[in-house]
């Protein structure tokens, strides 16, 4: 393996104790030195290398002057943590860093090295804010918008208390928009917002906080490149600016399938540090007129009226959804329709794999032959929008639930997903058919997106990865074409337009859950749009391992480090 080169490498004092602190090309170093300056024992602190401690330079979130005289320059913390070395010591910097906890969850963790020489302790901070500011993907200026109404009504205060200090620390600017009505983010976003002087946007919120921070930005791009929604065939334009997701709803799951927790702090770093996560969106039209994008759950049958039930209780927080659950589950509704599928040949993952999609995800790097990826422009994309069937299959009966997601779709109800082999950004979706089946057959079924159990398993249950599907209830809706153009109009208390009431459906149809808004149409025609939009996240990470002989650790390198002049 080769080795790394050194840039720097000097002596510092950590907590009493002697240090060797370097820093190579990304990595920033240190070990504990014995009294006669050679390597001693551990500092707990960061991620144990072969012999000591170490951070990528990418997850510093910040490096501050720490005062000789205990007057830090970065936080409360670090003035209170110095010692008596100080007066012979009186110069130190603080370097505050991602560290992992249990359960993906990032914490930011600082270290104070202090010294005797004022020029040491600057190239240090020069050199680690040179290093800093080349990574360029970091934002410097976001647009938040905080629902102050999401999940249990703490949006404010998580991010006033847990993310704006952050966000200082790291040096990003936020202007912060605290939404008054429903879409009003979505409105301000698509219209009014000056986006040039923003490296990214932030919502607050729940599922349909984020739903409307994607429809603000994706019609914006799409307006700026003239670009018209409405053509199911269209080539929509991805969306330049990353979208970060602090959670404060009631399910989160494009959260917590992104990251992999919904913790407001690890989004936080996450957005510090700049990920970035492409991600799929499936396009919804009805009868050629757009209705809305999705990231999550395209449900129909069970999770529809789940949401249509749940809507009406919304004063009962993330609760909600239980009561409307047990309720939905109880009466046991199916419904009847056909569906059309295209499958998504040339892909090297399947739904019922257990190739699941996490950082660095090969799957999603996956280039398909091109047939595959030219589908967008092919012949089979056109017939399907005039309505043919040329390459497609189709099906018809009666199902209790017809669900699609672009991606697994974890939450904490779930923590594997709907499809737990479904991929962020493979510009497929898997297509899951229930069919009608007995109360414990379906009772079952549900169960198994809590335990291990596979829910697929089951005769009643067909799943397939397509990239557009789509949906013909058996019975005509009774629909207008003026209702057509607007999307059902929305209170402070949820969608008003319940499927299944005022808009005058019959029993024999359901309605769509689209990421948690209830669609005005039960035809619906679906197309994935292959990473349309990007997040500041990484995909959920595996577990990191250090090995003794990690080549990767900067203890493995060669000599020849440059000494800062003390
Ligand atoms: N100021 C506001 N007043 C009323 N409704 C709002 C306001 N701001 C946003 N909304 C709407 O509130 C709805 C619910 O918000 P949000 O997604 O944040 O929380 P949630 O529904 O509790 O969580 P989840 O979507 O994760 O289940 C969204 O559809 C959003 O359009
Ligand atoms: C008998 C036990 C039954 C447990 C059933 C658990 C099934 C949970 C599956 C949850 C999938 C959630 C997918 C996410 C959807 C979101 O878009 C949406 C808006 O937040 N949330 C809901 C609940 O519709
Ligand atoms: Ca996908």
């Amino acid at each position: 393996m080769e080795k790394q080169p050194r840039l720097f490498s000097s002596e510092f004092f950590h907590k009493n104790r002697q240090v060797e602190l370097v820093l190579s090309r990304g990595v920033l170093a240190w070990r504990e030195l014995d009294k006669g300056g050679k390597r001693g024992s551990d500092i707990k602190s960061a991620p144990e290398t072969a012999h000591g401690h170490s951070v990528q330079v990418c997850e510093i979130v910040a490096v501050h002057k720490t005062e000789g005289d205990g007057k830090d320059q970065g936080s409360n913390r670090s003035r209170k943590k110095a010692n008596k070395h100080v007066l012979l010591l009186p110069y130190a910097f603080t370097a505050f860093f991602v560290r992992r906890t249990q359960q993906h969850q990032w914490r930011c963790s600082e270290i104070t090295f202090h010294c005797a020489s004022h020029s040491l302790r600057e190239q240090w901070i020069q050199a680690l804010s040179e290093q800093l500011s080349s990574l360029t993907n970091r934002p410097k200026s976001l647009l938040v918008y905080i629902n102050p109404y999401g999940g249990k009504r703490r949006g404010k205060r998580i991010y006033e208390q847990k993310v704006a200090p952050l966000f200082r620390h790291a040096g990003i600017s936020a202007d912060v928009i605290v939404t008054e009505y429903a879409n009003h983010a979505r409105d301000h976003l698509k219209t009014e917002a000056n986006l040039d002087k923003y490296d990214g946007v932030v919502c607050v919120g729940g599922d349909g906080m984020f739903s409307e921070v994607l429809h603000g930005l994706v019609a914006r791009t799409q307006s700026d490149h003239g670009v018209d929604q409405n053509q199911p065939d269209a080539q929509l334009v991805p969306c330049s600016l990353h979208i970060g997701i602090i959670p404060a709803g009631s399910t989160d799951c494009i959260c917590f399938a992104t990251i992999g927790t919904n913790d407001p702090v690890t989004s936080a770093l996450h957005i510090i540090v700049g990920d970035s996560q492409p991600m799929d969106v499936c396009s919804v039209h009805h009868s050629d007129i757009f209705l809305r994008y999705s990231v999550s759950l395209l449900g129909y049958g069970f999770y529809g009226d789940v949401l249509t039930d749940s809507e009406r209780k919304r004063w009962l927080g993330p609760a909600r959804y239980d009561l409307s659950g047990v309720k939905t589950f109880l009466s046991h509704n199916y419904y009847e329709g056909s569906v059309s599928f295209l499958p998504a040949e040339d892909t090297i993952g399947n739904p019922r794999d257990k190739l699941r999609c996490r950082s660095g995800c090969h799957v999603c790097q996956h280039k398909p032959s091109s047939k595959d990826s030219e589908w967008d422009m092919s012949e089979e994309k056109e017939k399907f929008n005039e309505g043919g069937s040329g390459g497609w299959s189709v099906i018809r009966g009666k199902f209790i639930a017809i669900n699609a997601a672009c991606m697994s779709c974890a939450c904490p109800r779930s923590p594997k997903g709907l499809s737990p082999s479904a991929h962020l950004a493979d510009g497929t979706a898997d297509l899951i058919l229930v069919r009608k089946c007995s109360r414990l057959g379906f009772f079952r079924h549900l169960l198994r997106h809590t335990n291990k159990g596979d829910q697929f398993d089951h005769a009643f249950v067909e799943v397939h990865r397509v990239r557009g599907f789509r949906f013909q209830p058996r019975h005509q809706e009774p629909v207008s074409l003026e209702d057509l153009s607007e999307a059902p109009k929305k209170t402070r208390f949820g969608t008003m337009c319940s499927a299944q009431t005022t808009c005058g459906y019959g029993a024999a149809h359901s309605s769509w859950n689209c990421d948690g808004e209830i669609l005005p149409h039960a035809a619906i025609q679906v197309s994935v749009q292959s990473r349309l939009i990007r997040l500041f996240a990484r995909g959920i990470e595996e577990p990191q391992r250090f090995t003794f002989e990690d080549p990767s650790s900067p203890w493995a390198l060669e000599p020849g480090t440059q000494q800062p002049a003390a």
